[in-house]
């Protein structure tokens, strides 16, 4: 059988420490992705909303028009910065998330997205994500967030091809509590899952190892999570600890709350190692219940 990742590959997730100054966040970006690319990495991730402070009163002031593909410069600086950076480093990138508009400005039925744009080494956009669960919480005492008073949902699971090295998905932050989308990924050949996410210091950590590895256990691949670096001056103060966690389960590698890089070697044959010991790839009992990678949405 033919190998999920064809070859080994460096994967680097860049803690990126976040301003409200934009035009910042897109330099300090390039300066830390061109890091993790002189550390060898070939896949580059960025963190949720790394270029503007996360929360609902920020993203309409931030928010960035990315159709047609490709939108001028004026609107979307951050398409034409990472699409640049990936093409510069020679680099998979994963931009992280940015809010997304989709219409004009002063138009009242305008509708926002927490959206995630991957872009290959020639600088071509390879992918759009946008977040298809919102992040909608109230943990009395601890914390309340409703993206879904500004934001809308995205509609399609996201798995792109990276010819050299396989199938990769893409989702966002509280998507990674369905594993639904993780496991109709990883069916469809996903050898790793990729969650740009900010987490917090309630739910940080409560469950963000634990998704992380929760869905490489259920699912036999790779999984990185990628936050942005703690702010305590900022609203929202974001978990950080971005980590790589095994086909097994194992935490290859993770941060502290601090900017940083994570750079690990996936390896190609770890997938398969993991599944020959475990086979739970061939245990399933579809008679049993139904095979949910029968379903889902995906790119038209
Ligand atoms: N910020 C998120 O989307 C999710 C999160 O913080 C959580 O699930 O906890």
């Amino acid at each position: 059988m033919a190998k999920l990742l064809k070859q080994s590959v460096k994967l680097a997730l860049v803690q990126l420490a976040s301003t409200a100054d934009k035009p910042h966040n897109l330099s300090h970006a390039r300066k830390k992705v061109l890091e993790a690319s002189r550390l060898g990495a070939k896949i580059v991730v960025l963190p949720e909303c790394f270029n503007s402070p996360y929360g609902t009163k920020y993203f309409p002031t931030y928010a960035e028009t990315l159709l047609p593909s490709p939108p001028s410069e004026s609107q979307s600086p951050t398409f034409h910065a990472l699409s640049n950076l990936a093409k510069e480093a020679q680099i998979y990138l994963v931009g992280g998330s940015i809010p997304e508009r989709v219409g004009e400005p002063d138009d009242e039925s305008a509708k926002l997205y927490n959206t995630s744009l991957t872009f290959g080494p020639d600088g071509g956009l390879l992918a759009t994500h946008r977040k298809v669960h919102l992040f909608d919480i109230d943990i009395p005492g601890k914390i309340k967030f409703r993206e879904s008073d500004v934001l809308s949902p995205g509609n399609k699971i996201t798995v792109l091809d990276l010819p050299e090295y396989g199938k990769i998905a893409i989702a966002i932050c509280y998507d990674i509590r369905f594993p639904e989308l993780a496991m109709i990924a990883a069916r469809k050949g996903a050898f790793l899952l990729l969650y740009p996410g900010a987490f917090n210091l309630t739910t940080g950590e409560l469950h963000w190892e634990l998704q992380a590895r929760a869905r490489a256990v259920d699912n036999q691949v790779y999984v990185g999570l990628c936050s942005p670096a703690r702010d305590m001056e900022a609203e929202y103060h974001a978990w950080g600890h971005s980590m790589v966690v095994d086909p097994n389960a194992a935490v290859l590698e993770q941060l502290d709350e601090k900017e940083g890089i994570v750079c690990v070697d996936l390896s190609g044959d770890k997938i398969e190692e993991t599944r020959k010991g475990i086979p739970i790839y061939t245990q399933r009992r579809f008679d049993v219940y139904p095979d949910v990678s029968e379903g889902g949405k995906f790119e038209e």
